[in-house]
């Protein structure tokens, strides 16, 4: 599944005013995870079919009741199913293997009715086969509309299969019986799974927000921070462009703890915070490295650029209006010197460049000066 570092964003830090327009991009992620935990329960039956396929060939020659001379259409069709088994080991695209699902219980229920033409038992033997496939499958579709489709696939096959074999009126209540019993319970299966399915998705979400973001600012926490950035220099780099960063701190932050208590310093945190978001671009990957400290890391922006984004961050924290009386921020800025930095040397520039800045006094922006 890939995440953008805009989809990211937006996830976890956009207002709710902003909710409706992440539905779309709630829908595709809900779409990758039931990609990535419903995929393998596919192959997986698939792959099962596969195995049953060749058992009930291989029992049935033990069993002397295939007919030799139409043994090449059971073999025909078991080769069939083999290729689509195969076709969805490979694909990954989300259409690409629902496609292969259906292609594959439609080849199987094929299958089945070709095995019944094919031995001396006739349709008696693959009555138990039909019936199973409602509830073996019914764990494997993604929706509703899906899932529906499937019933009309694992419903009409068979009774098809019985018109054109001329079954016997016992033949087909009996089949009657148990595909009415099993569609029945594949429906009760499907659904409570797909409840399951969404609760689980649902809760996988929560957790990846809550650890992805501060609970106070509601920003990146510094891990998040790191792998949204390194993302974000590394696309820069391959796409040749500039990428620079600054470094943030709170000027005397510990003064207004101390002053005020820390309920006060927390209010005030969430105000630069916020104030600073406010002025970044969408695209920028903004996070809180600790304590009063946070970074930004600004993609396809030269030093120049980042210089008078700096500037304006800290004259709108030093127009805040806070309980804590003024606040001012120093910052460090730098631009990516070599590609071969990457994302920690970036913002190590940045970092002695903050130093730098609160050397000077505080309440200010410098640019890291290299080393001659
Ligand atoms: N209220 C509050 N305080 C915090 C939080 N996290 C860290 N701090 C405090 O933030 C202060 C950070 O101080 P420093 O950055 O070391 O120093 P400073 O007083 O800001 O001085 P300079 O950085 O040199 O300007 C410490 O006193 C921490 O206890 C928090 O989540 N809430």
């Amino acid at each position: 599944m890939s995440t953008t570092v805009n989809d990211d964003r937006a996830r976890a830090q956009a207002p709710a005013s902003h909710a409706a327009a992440s539905i779309n991009s709630a829908d595709r992620s809900f779409a990758d995870y039931q990609t990535r935990h419903l995929l393998p329960i596919v192959r997986g039956i698939t792959r099962a079919g596969c195995v049953a396929y060749a058992a009930a060939i291989l029992i049935g020659l033990a069993a002397d009741v295939i007919e030799i001379s139409l043994l090449w259409r059971v073999i025909v069709v078991a080769l069939a199913i083999g290729a689509s088994a195969a076709a969805l080991e490979r694909e990954r695209a989300q259409q690409g293997w629902v496609a292969y699902a259906f292609m594959f219980l439609c080849v199987y229920e094929i299958g089945i009715g070709v095995f019944a033409s094919a031995n001396t038992l006739g349709v008696a033997w693959v009555i138990p086969a039909f019936a199973m496939m409602p509830v073996v499958t019914s764990t494997a579709w993604m929706s509703y509309r899906h899932f529906a489709a499937a019933t009309v696939i694992t419903v009409t096959a068979p009774f098809v299969t019985f018109a054109l074999l001329h079954a016997s009126k016992i033949d087909l209540y009996e089949l009657l019986t148990y595909v009415f019993t099993a569609t029945i319970t594949s429906a009760v299966i499907h659904v409570y799974f797909s409840r399951l399915q969404h609760a689980h998705y649902q809760l996988e979400r929560k957790l990846l927000e809550q650890a992805h973001t501060d609970d106070l600012t509601g920003i990146f926490v510094r891990q998040r921070f790191h792998e949204l950035a390194d993302l974000a220099v590394r696309r820069a780099q391959h796409r040749g462009e500039a990428v620079s960063a600054l470094f943030i701190d709170v000027d005397r932050f510990k003064s207004i703890n101390d002053a005020f208590g820390h309920l006060v310093g927390d209010a005030a945190l969430v105000l630069v915070a916020t104030a600073l978001q406010d002025r970044l671009r969408p695209i920028d990957v903004f996070g809180r490295l600790g304590g009063d400290e946070f970074a930004v890391v600004l993609p396809n922006c030269r030093a120049h650029t980042a210089m008078q984004v700096a500037q304006r961050l800290r004259a709108a924290v030093a127009g805040l209006d806070s309980p804590a009386g003024q606040l001012t921020i120093s910052v460090g800025v730098a631009e990516m010197r070599d590609s071969a930095f990457g994302l920690i040397g970036l913002l190590d520039d940045a970092d002695v460049a903050l130093l730098a800045a609160k050397a000077a006094g505080r309440n200010r922006v410098e640019f890291f000066q290299a080393p001659e």
